[in-house]
């Protein structure tokens, strides 16, 4: 967990080799030795993702894809989620966020972290795959990004606390044997993944299979003010750009990407940002100040332009601060392509490489105090969405998301815990599912 780490780097500094999973890794800490890890993708390092997310994402987008294709769709994906199209997906994000407030006011004590999973699940499906929020079948999708996530996520690994565990260690009930293991694996924990890929990979198949296909006017014709979704969004930047490789497998796979990376990521900074603003009052009010001065304090959140929204910083800040307090990803993996030195260190070909998020963001916190906050921190020591060539491709997605929360709950409610909060550091940060508000 997050304070062994801790007291590994008080007793070794800021790069020590350490063990994940039985592969030889290098923990890497602060802004100077991250910067070499972020920005040496391709030539020093490649981003290693668990080799699950092979089987059930695919490879042919962002996180598996080869490099030409990793850089195709990731420029296309950023563009779609960049502020000139903001405007695009943004009415989504307000209406789905305002409705959920108001079913929690209804409530009003709610289980954090499943009424974020519950808020943010929705809106990801009408976003990414234009599913209608009133769609009678929106649970299925739903239930369909937690399997997938939970495939991923669950390893094979025969120990306590891991889901794997607990079924392999069931028994047949004719012969009271336990399973061959494999089969499990394959059977009891990827197979709901790939049950649920194949459901989502139809549902765009049915969907964009006409566009690819469509001419110019049909595909950029009026279609009535309708959201469509931030897949075809793409398709049609691509179209624009005269980018005519992008084809369906690529947009298949992008979109469990976006569910895998996005969901849980969205889900538990939204927890977070809930749990902070309970415990600080004056964040609170200072929050309602500025929406007040803006002038946008009765107006309905589906009323009001994105912009607008866009353009209240201390929100944002409050967003912000806390990413660097308790950032949901406390980390991401590198793989070293070559040998090299870091900091004094010869780092070995094929070493894994962990650069710490969480410890550099207290790094830099620990230099402020230090030096009475008069020095400027470099860039590299708040990356809670990591930095360079693997940036998040949700930032932008994620960063409205949780300033529209923020917006909307101070607008609307006092919040504060009920009982005691307990916060999960790993694997990622986040409040306890039993933590109400
Ligand atoms: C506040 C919420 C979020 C946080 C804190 C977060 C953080 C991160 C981090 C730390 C990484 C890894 C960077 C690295 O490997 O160096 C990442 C990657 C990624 N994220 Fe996010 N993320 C969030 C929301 C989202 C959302 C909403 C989406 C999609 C809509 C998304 C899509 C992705 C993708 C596709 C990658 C892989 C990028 C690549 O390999 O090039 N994330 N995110």
């Amino acid at each position: 967990g997050a304070n062994y780490q801790r007291q590994r780097r008080r007793k070794y500094g800021k790069i020590y080799r350490t063990h994940m999973f039985g592969s030889p890794s290098v923990a890497v800490i602060g802004d100077e030795y991250v910067k070499k890890i972020v920005l040496g993708e391709g030539t020093l390092v490649q981003t290693r993702w668990p080799s699950t997310t092979r089987r059930i994402l695919g490879t042919d987008g962002i996180v598996n894809g080869d490099l030409a294709t990793h850089c195709r769709i990731k420029r296309l994906a950023l563009k779609a989620f960049s502020p000139k199209y903001v405007g695009t997906f943004a009415p989504v994000i307000q209406a789905g966020i305002a409705a959920h407030i108001k079913e929690w006011l209804g409530r009003g004590t709610v289980p954090i972290l499943e009424m974020c999973k519950q808020a943010v699940s929705k809106t990801m499906m009408t976003v990414l795959l234009g599913i209608k929020s009133d769609d009678p079948n929106i649970q299925l999708y739903i239930q369909a990004a937690d399997d997938i996530i939970n495939s991923i996520l669950s390893l094979p690994l025969d120990i306590p606390g891991f889901g794997f565990r607990r079924v392999s260690h069931a028994k047949d009930a004719k012969t009271s044997q336990r399973f061959p293991t494999n089969i499990i694996y394959i059977h009891a924990i990827l197979k709901p993944g790939l049950k649920a890929r194949e459901l989502i990979f139809d549902k765009l198949e049915t969907q964009l299979k006409s566009k690819f296909n469509a001419s110019d006017e049909e595909l950029f014709g009026d279609n009535g003010g309708e959201y469509e979704s931030v897949l075809l969004n793409i398709l049609k930047l691509a179209r624009r750009e005269g980018e005519t490789d992008i084809k369906l497998r690529n947009l298949q796979n992008l979109s469990l990407e976006f569910i895998f990376a996005g969901t849980q990521s969205l889900q538990c900074s939204c927890s977070l940002v809930t749990f902070h603003l309970s415990q600080n009052p004056k964040v609170v009010e200072r929050c309602r100040e500025e929406i007040r001065t803006a002038g946008l304090w009765d107006i309905p959140l589906t009323e009001i332009n994105v912009e607008r929204l866009q353009g209240l910083k201390y929100v944002e800040m409050v967003a912000k601060e806390t990413l660097r307090v308790t950032p949901t990803i406390p980390g991401a993996v590198r793989v070293a392509l070559k040998t090299f030195e870091l900091g004094g260190y010869q780092i070995p070909r094929g070493w894994q490489i962990i650069y710490s998020i969480r410890l550099t963001h207290e790094e830099a916190a620990g230099k402020v105090l230090q030096n009475g906050g008069d020095k400027q921190n470099s860039p590299y020591s708040f990356l809670p969405f990591g930095k360079g060539a693997r940036m998040c491709a949700g930032k932008n997605y994620g960063m409205l998301y949780l300033k529209v929360l923020i917006f909307e709950l101070v607008r609307n409610a006092d919040i504060s815990l009920v009982g005691k909060c307990k916060i999960v550091e790993v694997p990622m940060t986040r409040t306890d599912k039993s933590v109400k508000i």
